[in-house]
């Protein structure tokens, strides 16, 4: 599966553009602060109206100005990580895991809980609480709840911003099991040029 976007939209005095015809894998949508790349990753999610263009993933159109295809959020199936991660802090980590699985119908549930709790190496913080966690500890939990949720791709905003270097290996090498393992398309947002090469299967600038 491979995400196909053309997207142009507006917003303020920027203009933001993107073209993306992907194949497999990780594909990085590389640039400076303020060029767009989070509005990329909200348009695809359904989360923000492109102006025009289209929204394919495999075989699926999410949106098309042309034909006036618009599918709703809930409907498009994104595992959108936010760059602050967003877990709920009243919640232990396995609840947080368990809120994404809940959201997910389950014909749409395909990964079981302890794959992914496996595959993050996040079982040791199932009691813990968000506060409590590191930076990479709670990114990885955000990715871990984002793919219970049952998700046709993963949008991931700046995935390893504001940590140190042994967090950013952590949460990177999370990253390419998530893509190496699961076979999942990933849209991956950074302006750091060592992990656009790292993760990355081709690099989209904007
Ligand atoms: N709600 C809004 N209304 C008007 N302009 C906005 C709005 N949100 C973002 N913008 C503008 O759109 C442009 C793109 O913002 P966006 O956050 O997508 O960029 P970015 O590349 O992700 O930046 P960063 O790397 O700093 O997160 C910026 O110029 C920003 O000021």
């Amino acid at each position: 599966m491979a995400f196909d976007l053309s997207l142009v939209k507006r917003r303020g005095e920027t203009l933001v553009a993107a073209h993306v015809e992907g194949g497999e894998g990780v594909t990085v949508l590389f640039g400076p602060s303020g060029a767009g790349k989070t509005s990329v990753l909200d348009m695809v999610a359904g989360l923000l109206r492109p102006d025009e263009g289209h929204v394919r993933v495999g075989s699926e159109t999410l949106f098309d100005s042309a034909t006036g295809i618009d599918l709703p959020p809930e409907r498009r199936r994104a595992g959108y990580v936010f760059q602050d991660g967003r877990l709920f802090p009243h919640m232990s980590v396995a609840a947080n895991l368990r809120y994404g699985e809940r959201r997910a119908p389950v014909e749409a549930r395909w990964i079981e809980f302890g794959a992914v709790v496996e595959l993050l190496g996040i079982g040791h913080l199932l009691a813990r609480r968000p506060r409590t966690l590191s930076g990479g500890e709670a990114r990885r939990v955000a990715i871990g709840r984002a793919l219970l949720s049952g998700p046709r791709f993963l949008l991931l905003d700046e995935p390893t911003s504001f940590l140190d270097r042994a967090r950013r290996e952590e949460v990177a090498r999370a990253v390419e099991d998530v893509r190496d393992r699961l076979k999942l398309p990933i849209l991956l947002v950074t302006h750091d040029q060592d992990e656009a090469s790292r993760l990355g299967n081709r690099i989209v600038k904007m």
